[in-house]
């Protein structure tokens, strides 16, 4: 059996008919895609912000940048966080040891500098 198809700007297939709604589709899910992506970097924006302030405070009482015990438990935390909420526990450890390793360097230039 064939069926009719048409393409889209890629040149993917897509069945005749469905064209519009699967259009519709994606970009109804785009549209959350990106207000979802401008509220990490708004709530980024605002982590950094506390975590500047928290290289300072260090900085300034001869503390150390990073503080492993510290993220022990926020990885612990965020793990299951993550669980609970269906989102891979080892994506979210990685995403926070991620941005923690850039507060770190942040922490050290701040020390650096002061
Ligand atoms: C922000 C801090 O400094 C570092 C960065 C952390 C973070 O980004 O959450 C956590 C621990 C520290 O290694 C802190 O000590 O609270």
């Amino acid at each position: 059996m064939t069926t009719s198809h048409t393409s889209d700007t890629n040149g993917a297939a897509a069945p005749e008919g469905q064209d519009e709604s699967v259009r519709a589709e994606l970009s109804r899910l785009r549209e959350s895609i990106d207000n979802i992506d401008a509220a990490v970097v708004h709530m980024l924006a605002e982590r950094f912000k506390c975590t500047q302030q928290v290289g300072h405070l260090k900085a300034n009482h001869h503390l150390p940048p990073a503080d492993p015990a510290r993220e022990a438990r926020q990885i612990a935390r965020l793990r299951e966080l993550a669980e609970n909420a269906r989102l891979d526990p080892a994506f979210a450890e990685k995403l926070l040891n991620f941005i923690i390793a850039e507060v770190i360097r942040h922490h050290e230039t701040i020390a650096k500098s002061s």
